[in-house]
């Protein structure tokens, strides 16, 4: 071959080595723009409706309850949770949904003339609230005297005696804080508040415990979670999803059906160690007639507060379930030493009075509400605010 052709045939050759260079610079570069660990659509990928860019109210996709079946092996991209103030705006609009209840109010009393048969409207609407009939009845006697007192019909003030009213009933002097920050333990050293949360199944227990760790870090605590649901197997994976999108550690048990006590104690145990501020403890789903599950849930009771006292015991209510809840209530009550509740699935119900009727049962405030499935749809329960919603 002639020194000609050699020519051609290694400047061919240079080109085609120069373009694969550039070709895994550009795919290089590109990779690293991307993030490390980052699939679209999943979740905290760009585009992928995040946790960060989810501001308005609708769902969101990110933020929802990791599922049972979510992979525990590849760590999820890291997420910021919203901060408490951020949260309730948002919220509120949620909280509004339940004003049906205020508007069906309000129709009444603006009638001309509120005879026997308008009374009775107002009571039937209350109790369908869920309100409970103590509570009905001592807002309705104070109504017509102070209806009477006053002697006005103007829409403002009918509507500003009735907020006073429902606001009374929702009792705003009780202390509503979380106690979550670290305690003295029995030998006089600092110890993590350690919060219990029970309830019934499908209440909204696990999803609440992920959901309050976000809170808590949002608000700059150190959280550590203990999956002492060892009954249902998808749960311990459940809170290991939800730990590992806000870099919370998550003690849990290899073993499937292990003695929930014991993975309560080591999860106080590695809270300690560690320095945390707070240890929050899931459990099983109960029902109320199950004396074996009881007698577990005191054991968990015993052994969480062997070092220090138990900070906060949460019972988890879903709002929607009425009175059969109140019964649930009044049977934890007895077995655990409740200082909470959360109300869940507060959402769109219109049963809001569930609130007034728990408190009243229990002689125990109303401290959280879930207002939907996102992961940042938990709020601490503001009276004035859901008063304001329920009138509409
Ligand atoms: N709309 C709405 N759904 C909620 C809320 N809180 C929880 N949920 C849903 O309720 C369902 C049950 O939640 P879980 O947290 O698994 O219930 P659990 O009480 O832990 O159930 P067990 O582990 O079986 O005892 C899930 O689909 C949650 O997304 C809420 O505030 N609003």
């Amino acid at each position: 071959m002639s020194t000609q052709v050699w020519t051609i045939v290694a400047i061919v050759l240079g080109v085609l080595l120069v373009a694969g260079v550039v070709t895994a610079l550009v795919l290089r570069a590109r990779r690293r723009h991307a993030g490390p660990g980052t699939t679209p659509g999943a979740p905290g990928a760009p585009g992928s409706g995040g946790q960060r860019e989810h501001d308005g109210d609708g769902p969101a996709p990110t933020a929802t309850a990791p599922s049972a079946t979510a992979p525990a092996a590849v760590p999820p991209a890291l997420q910021t949770p919203e901060s408490v103030p951020s949260r309730l705006v948002r919220l509120r609009s949620r909280l509004a949904r339940s004003g049906v209840l205020g508007q069906a109010l309000l129709g009444v009393l603006g009638r001309d003339h509120l005879d026997e048969a308008a009374w009775e409207e107002l009571e039937e609407t209350l109790l369908q609230a869920d309100l409970g009939i103590d509570p009905t009845t001592a807002l309705l006697a104070n109504l017509r005297t102070r209806l009477r007192v006053d002697g006005t019909r103007d829409p403002a003030a009918v509507r500003a005696l009735l907020r006073e009213l429902l606001l009374e009933q929702v009792d705003p002097g009780m202390d509503r804080s979380l106690a979550t920050s670290p305690v003295l333990g029995a030998d006089g050293e600092p110890r993590p508040a350690t919060v219990l949360v029970v309830g019934v199944n499908g209440t909204g227990k696990t999803t609440t415990v992920g959901k309050l760790a976000r809170l808590l870090v949002a608000q700059d605590r150190d959280v550590v979670l203990g999956a002492a649901d060892t009954f249902r197997a998808a749960a311990a994976d459940q809170l290991a999803t939800w730990g590992a999108r806000v870099g919370v550690d998550v003690v849990r048990s290899d073993r499937d059906g292990a003695d929930p006590a014991s993975v309560a104690h080591d999860a106080v145990t590695a809270g300690a160690q560690a320095g945390a501020d707070v240890v929050i403890i899931d459990t099983a789903g109960r029902l109320q007639n199950k004396a074996g599950l009881m007698d577990e849930l005191g054991k968990i009771v015993r052994v969480a507060s062997r070092t220090a006292p138990i900070a906060e015991s949460l019972l988890v209510l879903d709002a929607t379930t009425g009175q059969n809840g109140l019964r649930q209530a009044r049977v934890f009550a007895e077995v655990a030493h409740l200082t909470g509740i959360v109300l869940t699935k507060l959402d769109g119900s219109a049963k809001g009075g569930i609130v007034v009727a728990v408190q009243r049962e229990l002689g125990i405030p109303v401290k959280l509400v879930g207002l939907g499935e996102g992961a940042d749809d938990l709020a601490p329960f503001v009276p004035e605010e859901f008063v304001d919603a329920l009138l509409g």
